[in-house]
C-alpha cells in the first residue's frame, strides 16, 4: 500500500495510549511489525514525560502519525496539527474533530473544513470520519488522499457496526486507501475489515487494554495478514443451499 508516497507493507496502524508501560508498548509495536504509530500531542507534552516517550517511539523506526484526539472544533484541531508538525517533524496528521461526547462521533462538517485548511497548509491529512460516501467525496475534494471510516465508536471494541457501508465505500472509492479506524475489538474484526477490502486498520484500545497487549498485537497482525490474503484470493459466493463438495458421479452402488 502506498499512502502519500510512502510504501507501507504491514496494513495495521497502532495507537500508543493506555498501555501498562512504555516498555510493553515498545514490545507491542515490535510484535506487530507495524510501521505506523499514532500519537497524540497531549500525551507528548503532558507532565514532562514526553521526551523519553518520543525517544522510545523513534527507536522503533515506525512512521509517526500525530493525531488531534480530543479536539472538538476546527480551530482547536488546526492549531493542534500545527503544533504537532513542529514537535514531531512530520506533515502527516490524523485529523479527529469530535462532534459528540457520548460516542466520540466525528463532526464531519468541521472535519471537512479543517481538512481543507490543513491540506492547503501542506499537511497530509488522515481524516477520522463516518462511513458516509458524500463526506468521503468532500474530503477527497479537500485534498485528502486517504479515508479513515470508523468501525465503531472509539474504545468500544464493538467491531464493525456497518460492514455494508464499508463495502459500499470500497466499491465507490476503488483507488483510495481506506483504513478502518476505531472500534476494532478482536482479531476476527480485523479479518473482517480486510476481507471487505480495506487497505489497513488503525487500532489502539483492543491491544493496549488486552490482558496480554504484546500477544494481542501479534494476533492482530496475523489477522490483517490473513484477511488481506483472503480478500485478494477471491472468496466464493455464499449460497442459500448446500452444494456437495464431493463429486457424486461414479459412486459405487451398494446392493
Ligand atoms: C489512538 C487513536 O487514534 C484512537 O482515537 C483511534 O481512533 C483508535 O480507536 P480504538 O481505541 O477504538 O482502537
Amino acid at each position: 500500500m502506498k499512502i502519500y508516497d510512502v510504501d507501507i507493507s504491514v496494513p495495521m496502524f497502532l495507537g500508543t495510549a493506555q498501555y501498562p508501560s512504555p516498555a510493553i508498548l515498545h514490545q507491542a509495536i515490535r510484535a506487530s511489525d507495524c510501521e505506523v504509530v499514532t500519537v497524540s500531542l497531549r500525551r507528548e507534552t503532558a507532565d514532562g514525560t514526553g521526551a523519553g516517550f518520543w525517544d522510545m517511539l523513534r527507536a522503533t523506526g515506525a512512521h509517526i502519525l500525530p493525531n488531534t484526539a480530543g479536539c472538538h472544533s476546527v480551530q482547536e484541531a488546526v492549531t493542534t496539527a500545527q503544533m504537532a508538525r513542529e514537535l514531531f517533524a512530520t506533515d502527516w496528521i490524523k485529523l479527529e474533530v469530535i462532534g459528540h461526547a457520548d460516542n466520540l462521533q466525528p463532526d464531519v462538517f468541521a472535519l471537512v473544513e479543517a481538512a481543507r485548511i490543513l491540506t492547503t497548509d501542506g499537511f497530509k491529512v488522515f481524516p477520522y470520519m463516518t462511513d458516509d460516501l458524500i463526506v468521503g467525496e468532500k474530503l477527497l475534494e479537500a485534498g485528502c488522499e486517504v479515508l479513515m471510516p470508523w468501525g465503531a465508536p472509539i474504545g468500544s471494541g464493538q467491531g464493525l457496526r456497518t460492514p455494508d457501508a464499508l463495502r459500499t465505500m470500497r466499491a465507490h472509492f476503488p483507488d483510495v486507501p481506506l483504513i478502518v479506524d476505531a472500534g476494532i475489538g478482536r482479531p476476527s474484526d480485523a479479518i473482517q475489515a480486510m476481507e471487505l477490502g480495506m487497505d489497513a486498520i488503525l487500532l489502539n484500545t483492543a491491544v493496549a487494554k488486552a490482558g496480554d497487549p504484546v500477544g494481542m498485537a501479534r494476533a492482530m497482525a496475523l489477522a490483517v495478514e490473513a484477511g488481506r490474503a483472503g480478500f485478494i484470493s477471491d472468496p466464493i459466493d455464499r449460497r442459500d443451499v448446500a452444494v456437495p463438495s464431493t463429486p457424486v458421479l461414479g459412486l459405487a452402488e451398494l446392493m
